[in-house]
Parts: structure tokens; sequence; C-alpha cells
């Protein structure tokens, strides 16, 4: 399985609705602290929008409201994953993928076979307090010599000028949050991460 270089992550439709549009062809659903009615119609109304325009839906914690909007991935951290229900996740026929952040963490991803395994943070974040100090890309690397064909996804502190950095050693896709939800102008930010990502896109498999 093959995932997009991009991977957006947002906390609401709205964002999907203003950004997906654009050419993004990887969004995470990240949504916290709201009532499950409007989570579900959160999830709902992005899922719509991300059919129209070819877009996987990634929703983050909520693995049941996923499972019944019939998304296309669930993504998971260690705690969330004491808790899923992974037969019913892989029953629904979604995909799965999986925070990690050291050793530990990556053999019980593994042990579920993933479809994706996440390394963070890379570099330092500001979108959440993180108990991890920054990774770093030589970690990255191992992390994909580690986990093989299985796609590696960056995440934490990136931007446009750590994009190239990430994916040269070894992550499969760069996730992002802050960068362009922060940004002044986050459809213009979007536009330049399709364009800086361009080229693994484009590589052949
Ligand atoms: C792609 C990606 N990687 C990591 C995370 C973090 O997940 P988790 O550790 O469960 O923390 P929360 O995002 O739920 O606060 C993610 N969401 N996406
Ligand atoms: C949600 C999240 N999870 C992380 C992890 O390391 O598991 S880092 C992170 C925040 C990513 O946001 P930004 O791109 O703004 O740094
Ligand atoms: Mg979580």
């Amino acid at each position: 399985m093959r995932l997009d270089p991009f991977y957006l992550i947002v906390d609401s439709a709205h964002w999907v609705e203003r950004l997906v549009p654009i050419g993004v062809k990887l969004v995470q659903l990240r949504i916290k602290e709201r009532p499950d009615s409007e989570v579900r119609r959160d999830i709902r109304t992005s899922r719509t929008i991300c059919a129209r325009h070819g877009c996987q839906l990634v929703v983050n914690d909520h693995w049941r409201a996923a499972i019944d909007e019939g998304c296309d991935f669930v993504h998971l951290g260690q705690e969330d994953l004491e808790r899923a229900d992974l037969a019913a996740i892989r029953g629904g026929g979604l995909k799965l993928g999986i925070s990690t952040h050291d050793e530990a963490e990556l053999d019980r991803a593994l042990s579920v076979a993933p479809d994706y395994v996440a390394l963070g943070p890379v570099y330092p974040t500001v979108l959440k307090k993180m108990q991890w100090a920054p990774q770093g890309l030589v970690r990255l690397a191992a992390w994909k010599e580690k986990i093989g064909s299985t796609p590696l996804v960056a995440i934490g502190g990136l931007n446009l000028e750590r994009i190239d950095g990430v994916l040269t050693h070894g992550a499969d896709c760069a996730a992002v949050v802050t960068d362009i939800t922060r940004n002044q102008d986050p459809e213009d930010r979007t536009r330049h991460w399709i364009a800086a990502t361009s080229r693994w896109r484009m590589a052949p498999a």
C-alpha cells in the first residue's frame, strides 16, 4: 500500500472543506473534546467531501464512528490501541495507522500489523505537550530499517523546509498540522506542500 507523501491533519470538517478541494489526497480528522454527535457530523461531512475529491480520510481516535461512516483509515495511539476493537476495525474494511515514540511502542505497533506506522515528534511541536524528546532524522531512518515495506509517517514540527529531510531519511509521508492551520494563508501553504511533495508522489513504487 502506498500513502500520499503529504498528510494533512485538521480538527474540523470546516478545514476539510477549505483545504481538500485544493488537491489534498490524505487527510486526518483529529477532533478532541467535542460531543460524539458533533464528531459524527464532522466525519460524515468530511467523508462526502473526501469522496468527491478522491482524498483518503483518516479518523483519529473515534474508531467506532469511523467504522459507522465507512471511512478509509483509523489512526490510534498506544493508549487508544488498548481500548479499540481491532477486529471490528479490520472487519469494517478500514486500514489502521499507529503512533510510535520508542522501541517498545514500535514492537507493540508491529504486533498488530498496521497499514502504516507514525514516528514522532521528529522535531519539536507546539501543538501538544509531549513526553518524548524530538526523535530526529537518524532515528527516522532506523525506524524505516526496522519496519521495511510498511509505510512510515513522520510527524511533529514539520514545515516546508523539513519535508525533503524526512522524505530522504526513510519517511514515506510527512504529516502536518500547525505549519498549515496556523499559517496566515492556509490555502496557499497547502498549495506549497502539494508542490514540495510532488516528486515523491510521482516516484515509482
Ligand atoms: C499521523 C499521526 N501520528 C501520530 C498521531 C498521534 O496520535 P496519538 O498518539 O493517539 O495522539 P492524539 O493525536 O490522539 O493526541 C496522530 N494523530 N497522527
Ligand atoms: C498530533 C501529534 N502527534 C505527534 C506524535 O509524535 O505522536 S506530534 C503531533 C503534533 C503534530 O503537529 P505539528 O505538525 O503542528 O507539529
Ligand atoms: Mg489518539
